[in-house]
């Protein structure tokens, strides 16, 4: 099988994200997409990140209805910080005849060097790297040839960061994401804490 994997904070999941699994599935062929959220994203702690089972449901709620989509439990039940060379590791010695395309998005992929054991990354999967709106990615030749491809998908420039302080102000997040992850926005009340995202 040829398996995407989309790793991220999901905080939440939006329209982003699944325009760019749907795209790479759909150009290179692969038979299903696991998302996979974060369990303690530990590049983010300069901010609060909701409850894991949180993040979970809303990404299930947004793939559900997508046959070639699924969510991985694999980082949010494994204790400690998330390291995609673990995961993909995991996914390697579970699914040994599987080919593994990791999805990710041009700022994801620029500090790729910053991530754990990156240099065993690219052997374990081939990186997908995504445009996004407001980030040039130029690797300049940094990463090992023909282990990586970049492409355009259609522009959206929706972040998660956007939607949080969108909640927060009372602005509409409609469309930007799957109805249904709205809805358990709003059930939960997600994002309408006073604490200000530095980053948003
Ligand atoms: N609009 C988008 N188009 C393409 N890729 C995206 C988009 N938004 C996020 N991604 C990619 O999806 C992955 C997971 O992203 P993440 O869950 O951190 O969302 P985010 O919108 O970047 O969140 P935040 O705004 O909180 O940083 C990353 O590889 C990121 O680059
Ligand atoms: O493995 C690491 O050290 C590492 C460091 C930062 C980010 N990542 C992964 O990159 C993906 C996107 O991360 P983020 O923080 O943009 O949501 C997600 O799957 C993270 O687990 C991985």
């Amino acid at each position: 099988m040829r398996l995407g994997v989309m790793g991220g904070t999901f905080d939440p999941v939006h329209n982003g994200h699944l325009v760019a699994a749907s795209e790479v599935a759909s150009l290179f062929d692969l038979d299903r997409v696991v998302f996979v959220p974060s369990g303690q994203p530990w590049q983010k702690t300069h901010r609060v990140v909701s409850a894991t089972e949180d993040r979970y449901l809303m990404t299930f709620l947004a793939t559900a209805e997508n046959p070639q989509f699924t969510v991985s439990r694999l980082e949010i039940d494994r204790a400690g910080a998330s390291y995609t060379i673990e995961t993909l590791r995991t996914l390697r010695d579970e699914r040994p005849d599987d080919e593994l395309f990791f999805i990710t998005g041009a700022d994801a992929l620029a500090q790729i060097f910053t991530w754990r054991d990156h240099q065993e990354l690219f052997a374990l999967a081939h990186f997908v790297g995504v445009s996004r709106p407001g980030y040039h990615l130029s690797l300049d030749g940094a990463l090992p040839p023909g282990t990586v491809s970049l492409l355009e998908v259609p522009a959206l420039a929706i972040s998660s960061s956007d939607i949080r302080e969108r909640v927060r102000r009372g602005a509409p997040i409609w469309y930007l994401t799957p109805d249904g992850v709205v809805r358990y926005i709003a059930k939960r009340g997600l994002y309408h804490a006073s604490e200000r995202d530095p980053r948003a």
